[in-house]
């Protein structure tokens, strides 16, 4: 017999009793200090609603993201800190439904991996509402019928998503947060099926292309579908006994799928990074980013002078994207990201100079870096 079968040993079952005696203590002290926390998000929001009873403004970006710096910085362990911080995502979830109940559309249908990213950043206790399209998904936060919105902005293979771009030409609407997502795609089919008869795979064409080298390999047989989304992809594959689906986990419970290959991602470190739309500005959290749409005109030196600025008043830029203008005639605009805020001293210095020579500067947002 195994040590690990053995029965307990007297001194052991004491030790366990007297373990489990503290552990209920702490349980309650736990349960004190939350619903403390709680009454704070209470009158918090009693502060909020008297400064401003039209307008107040419930979710905090910056203030969640120092929250959650902090818990990962200060945590004593053995828990890690991603961990720690996951647990106090909750908390803070659950304390702003509390002060304000949430709404969030996001890229659906249901089970997408933009929906993932929304309840990763919100946290269980937002209300997501799926929207057919990206553009659908910016019209609703204009509207006023949901505060935010969770839209991708770029993949580590496949790299930005240019219809966001594209959105944030002509929408006033702001980036108020940025959350990154792993990716793992799985293989999934219903129950009834059989792997050797696969004969078709439906997924989104990002995440077909995220796969091709795992499926040249292993499935070089079945039939490549793109469909709208990985979401839509599952939802087909339920009455059909010779397909397979791509998706993430989310898609595979709400469909009842069955995962036939885990993460058959091609890239191991596969990642979407999305963005927080909303209406209202962020203040500084201490670790923000910053970013822009500039137009130029169409002349020599014209990127010369969009980037010097950057030079020479020390901002990092992070990102630069360029896309056609939709006035048309052969000029681009500038998406461009940087460590800062706009309310610091150096960045309001870059942004004077860069509208010197500039068409037109947009700032789409000051926002925390990603913590999770
Ligand atoms: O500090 C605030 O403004 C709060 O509303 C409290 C709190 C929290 O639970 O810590 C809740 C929601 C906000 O998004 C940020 C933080």
């Amino acid at each position: 017999m195994s040590e690990s079968n053995q029965t307990p040993s007297k001194a052991d079952e004491t030790e366990l009793l007297q373990l489990r005696q503290e552990i209920d203590q702490l349980d309650q002290e736990i349960l004190n200090l939350i619903s403390r926390r709680a009454q704070c998000a209470l009158r918090v929001a009693e502060v909020k609603m008297k400064a401003d009873p039209g307008q107040a403004v419930f979710y905090r970006p910056e203030r969640e993201a120092q929250v959650l710096s902090r818990v990962m910085e200060r945590n004593p362990g053995p828990l890690g800190n991603e961990d720690m911080a996951r647990l106090f995502r909750e908390i803070m979830s659950a304390c702003l439904a509390l002060e304000r109940p949430l709404e969030v559309a996001y890229l659906g249908p249901e089970g997408t991996f933009t929906q993932q990213a929304a309840k990763k950043h919100f946290g269980q206790w937002v209300k997501t509402k799926p929207m057919p399209a990206i553009d659908e998904v910016f019209r609703e936060v204009d509207a006023g019928a949901v505060q935010y919105g969770v839209v991708p902005i770029e993949n580590s293979t496949e790299g930005v998503v240019n219809h966001t771009l594209d959105t944030f030409i002509t929408s006033n609407i702001k980036i108020v947060g940025e959350v990154e997502l792993r990716i793992h795609h799985h293989l999934m089919a219903g129950p009834n099926t059989n792997r050797d008869k696969i004969t078709r795979v439906y997924s989104h064409q990002q995440s077909l292309a995220q796969c091709r080298k795992w499926l040249d390999a292993h499935m070089p047989q079945a039939e490549r579908i793109a469909v709208n989304s990985n979401a839509e992809a599952a939802r087909r594959v339920q009455g059909e006994w010779n397909s397979a689906a791509i998706a993430g986990e989310m898609a595979s419970e709400l469909y009842d799928l069955e995962i036939i290959e885990t993460k058959i991602e091609d890239s191991p470190d596969n990642s979407t990074r999305f963005l927080i739309i909303g209406a209202q500005e962020v203040d500084t959290s201490g670790a923000d980013k910053t970013s822009l749409v500039v137009s130029m005109r169409n002349e020599p030196g014209a990127l010369y002078h969009l980037l010097k600025p950057f030079n020479d008043f020390g901002v990092d830029m992070t990102r630069l994207e360029s896309r056609p203008s939709p006035s048309g005639n052969w000029t681009y605009v500038f998406f461009i990201d940087f460590v800062g805020h706009t309310r610091d001293a150096n960045v309001q210095e870059a942004l004077s100079a860069i509208r010197k020579t500039a068409v037109e500067v947009k700032v789409l947002g000051s926002y925390p870096k990603g913590v999770l």
